[in-house]
């Protein structure tokens, strides 16, 4: 979305927001949300009700000096007193309840957010697919904001509307001049809040949520990419491109800054008026007497509440402006999930619509043609091949000839193309990447992943650690229990193998091997095979390394250009 795109504060706006927060009103947990949404306004009318009583007995003592009238004086600082220990705990019980609601609210809307992030392996579609930026930060930190500053804004509002029926009479009673001119003052200044500020405000706190989180991001990749970039010397770069990504920071944030200036110009030149004002207006009625100097403080106490009840949008511009761009960041993000969960499966322009997956026992491909997730390059045509059991295929071809892209179409990563996929169940299929993913936890959670949950025995999972000629590798590191950094404390072949354990254990029917064993020497590749082949696990591997044909049937070569050939391994030679 670009910045043009933002709205400023409009309908567009408000129904965004209502999409987001509508769900939660009618989810399971409706009726504890709305219970403490109920709470919450008789807390906001209880506070309301204390803050009238505040003003009147404000205005009395005030009177009661001003006529030096002792006894007076005295009966109002008591009832002031009570007043007060009735009013606090509703004060402090009114924000309890107001973060209460709205950290359930954080916790079912994140819990949303994740399950259609990871519905249709939304996480994987949207960082390597689509391309949006920093969802990362749009579920920890926007979603956060949201239901915090959805409430705080809501009691506002609702505060606002209250205080302005509350003291409406108050005022009304002491001099209709002030209410003429409270209405007009008030529906000026918001006008020009709304027009010359909104929507200025709003595209600039959404460019800098964004830049923030570019820059978090950065330091994060330098953080998971340390060894490389030290090894490659790319300090300068590195530090001239997180230099640059804070200057973008720095840029919009005294842009913001700016514009904060004109606003608080705005905000205080409209704030201290209002001090003066009803004095300036009421003044001739209490200096003829007409007026006791009480009710002018009174007069003044209304005349500010229901000011502030009126003019709620300019005096938490601001804020106001920040929350409208969390609200279009989470939309714009909300929206992308939806549409990917509704993904058309026609045709498309080019004639070609998506790979269908049909499940079967033993892994089959018809006619497949394989095109990137954009659509603009076709790397494989009317591709058909069979894998029995216990024929493995070796797929051999240039680099980016689109061995990996048919590894992700047989996982079911990728179907933008034709044809037809039969394949086993998820757990029947495994992958393995050239860079293992070694997930937190201990050493017996990179065994068992993702079925952490699988109880096997210390001394199976050390027999498979042998077997992968890892024998030490428990003891090194103190234990399956152990816990560390795996990916930074292994190297790349003992990630491999561990990798390949993980596998073994799995005993899955085929197993996807992209360049799996590439760090490791030819005795231990051999070693790898030689147990695939014991368990009767079929290999699909795309490898660069002669020494592994003899455990493959078939070769299938994948020049680039969308042709292929397929031939057995038996007298086949790398060109
Ligand atoms: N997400 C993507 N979007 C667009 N194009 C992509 C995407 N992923 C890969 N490609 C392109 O598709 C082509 C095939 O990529 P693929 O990773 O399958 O190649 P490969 O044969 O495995 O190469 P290598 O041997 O170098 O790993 C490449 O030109 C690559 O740039």
């Amino acid at each position: 979305m670009t910045t043009q795109e933002q709205p400023g504060f409009n309908a567009r706006l408000v129904r965004r927001f209502i999409t987001i927060a509508a769900p939660y009103f009618r989810s399971d947990e409706r009726w504890r949300a709305a219970g403490l949404l109920a709470l919450l306004v008789v807390l906001l009318l209880g506070q309301t009700g204390f803050n009238v009583m505040f003003n009147h007995e404000s205005g009395e003592f005030t009177s009661a000096l001003a006529a030096r009238d002792a006894d007076r004086f005295w009966s109002s600082i008591e009832r002031f007193t009570l007043i007060l220990i009735g009013g606090v705990p509703i004060y402090a019980a009114y924000y309890f309840v107001r973060d209460t609601l709205g950290l359930r609210w954080r916790q079912w809307l994140t819990q949303h957010f994740l399950d259609r992030y990871f519905a249709h392996r939304g996480y994987y579609r949207l960082n390597a697919i689509v391309g949006i930026d920093n969802p990362d930060q749009r579920i920890a930190d926007d979603v956060n904001a949201f239901t915090g500053q959805s409430l705080y804004f809501t009691m506002i509002v609702l505060g606002a509307l209250i205080e302005l029926i509350a003291f409406s009479g108050v005022l009304w009673s002491i001099s209709q001049t002030l209410v003429y001119f409270l209405i007009a003052y008030a529906l000026v200044s918001s006008f020009i809040a709304a027009t010359v500020f909104g929507p200025r405000l709003v595209a600039l706190n959404f460019a800098q949520l964004q830049r923030e989180a570019n820059f978090r991001f950065n330091l994060v990749r330098l953080r998971e990419n340390a060894e490389s970039i030290a090894f490659y010397g790319g300090d300068a770069r590195e530090m001239s491109t997180l230099r640059r990504v804070f200057d973008a920071v720095f840029r919009n944030y005294q842009r913001v800054l700016r514009w904060q200036f004109k606003l608080n110009l705005f905000q205080y030149a409209h704030k201290f008026l209002t001090i003066v004002l009803p004095s300036v207006i009421i003044a001739g009625d209490v200096l003829s007497g007409e007026l006791e100097v009480g009710r002018a403080i009174q007069a003044a106490g209304a005349f500010a509440a229901i000011l502030s009840a009126l003019t709620v949008i300019v005096e938490h511009f601001e804020a106001l402006s920040r929350f409208g761009a969390s609200i279009d960041r989470l939309y714009g993000f909300s929206d992308i999930l939806d549409q990917q969960a509704t993904l058309p499966a026609g045709e498309h322009d080019d004639g070609v619509g998506q790979i269908h997956t049909a499940p079967a026992a033993e892994l089959a491909i018809e006619q497949l043609t394989v095109l990137t997730p954009q659509r603009e390059h076709l790397l494989i045509r009317e591709l058909t091949l069979a894998v029995p059991p216990g024929q493995g295929l070796l797929i051999v071809g240039p680099s980016g000839g689109g061995k990996s892209s048919l590894l992700r179409v047989l996982a079911g990563l990728w179907n933008t193309g034709s044809g037809r996929v039969r394949r086993p169940a998820v757990g029947e299929m495994l992958f393995l990447p050239q860079h293992p993913y070694l997930p937190l936890g201990d050493l017996r959670c990179q065994l068992l992943y993702p079925h952490t949950e699988r109880e096997i025995s210390d001394a199976e999972l050390l027999l498979w650690l042998d077997r992968v000629n890892l024998p030490a590798l428990a003891e090194r590191v103190g234990g399956l229990g152990a816990e560390l950094d795996w990916a930074k404390v292994l190297s790349v072949g003992e990630q491999q193998r561990l990798a390949f354990a993980r596998a073994l254990l799995a005993k899955p029917r085929y197993v996807l091997l992209d360049e799996a064993t590439s760090a490791l020497d030819g005795v231990n590749e051999e070693l790898l095979y030689q147990q695939l082949a014991g368990l009767s696990i079929t290999p699909i591997s795309v490898s660069h390394h002669p020494a592994v044909l003899r455990y493959h049937r078939q070769v299938l070569d994948l020049p680039g250009d969308g042709s292929w050939t397929l031939q057995a391994a038996e007298g086949w030679c790398p060109g």
